[in-house]
């Protein structure tokens, strides 16, 4: 499956996720050589969510991107589409409480979280614009957008040697791994296509986000652009 087929069709995209739900945690940490705990940590402290704060975690998948602030006593909300990963972060953290909605057209009032935040999320939603406005609409005015996804790496040659990784190994391991090959051929290809640092930064301020920047992780491997409302 193509991410040109995918184009226009989020139920594909949901039904994607649904497929990879069950063995989605262990392959991320397979794929990513446990990269992505670190990034994880990097993301957390961005936010800087203290208890008394809300947090909108969106496209939150089976809840592993939020479950840190959970534990540090912040109300997090999860929200995501796929039935399959929400269920099963049902019943891996049944003291999540999970929203199922679009990041397109979130069930939320307007300026209802101090901060938004989107895990390896934004890249999958069909239209980027209109989910970061509607992530927008339902931060409070001075509140905050974190965003953590993946991005081009700086130095030429790890560049490359990334892509080789990309390309040839990862489809490789992931039919080790995963339960869906396709997903992840999608993966690579979803990485491939998706905006560097700078032409995210630029769609997110088109948005109408102010003060955005970003900072790379693992040499560009992922990227975290925060803005402000
Ligand atoms: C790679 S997972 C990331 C999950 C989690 N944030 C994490 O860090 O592990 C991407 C998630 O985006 C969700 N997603 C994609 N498009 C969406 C949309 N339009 N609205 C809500 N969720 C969406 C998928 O269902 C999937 O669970």
């Amino acid at each position: 499956m193509s991410r040109a087929d995918l184009d226009k069709q989020p139920r594909e995209v949901a039904r994607m996720f649904d497929a990879v739900a069950k063995r989605y945690d262990v392959t991320n940490d397979v794929l990513s050589l446990w990269q992505d705990r670190l990034w994880r940590v990097a993301t957390r402290r961005a936010v800087a969510a203290e208890p008394g704060m809300r947090v909108l975690d969106l496209a939150a998948g089976t809840g592993t991107s939020s479950e840190a602030y959970a534990d540090a006593g912040v109300a997090v909300v999860p929200c995501d589409f796929s039935t399959g990963m929400v269920g099963v972060g049902k019943r891996r953290r049944p003291d999540l409480s999970f929203v199922a909605g679009d990041a397109t057209r979130l069930p939320f009032a307007d300026e209802s979280f101090d901060v938004v935040t989107i895990s390896f999320g934004l890249r999958n939603v069909v239209d980027t614009d209109l989910a970061l406005r509607e992530m927008r609409r339902v931060t409070r005015p001075g509140g905050r957008l974190v965003i953590c996804e993946f991005s081009r790496p700086t130095f030429g040659p790890f560049r490359v040697l990334y892509s080789f990784y990309l390309t040839q190994v990862l489809p490789r391991v992931a039919r080790l791994v995963s339960s869906n090959t396709d997903a992840y051929g999608y993966l690579a290809e979803s990485i491939t296509d998706w905006p560097d640092q700078r032409g995210l930064a630029a769609l997110v301020a088109g948005a109408g986000w102010r003060s955005v920047g970003y900072r790379n992780l693992s040499g560009g491997i992922v990227a975290l652009h925060r803005a402000t409302r």
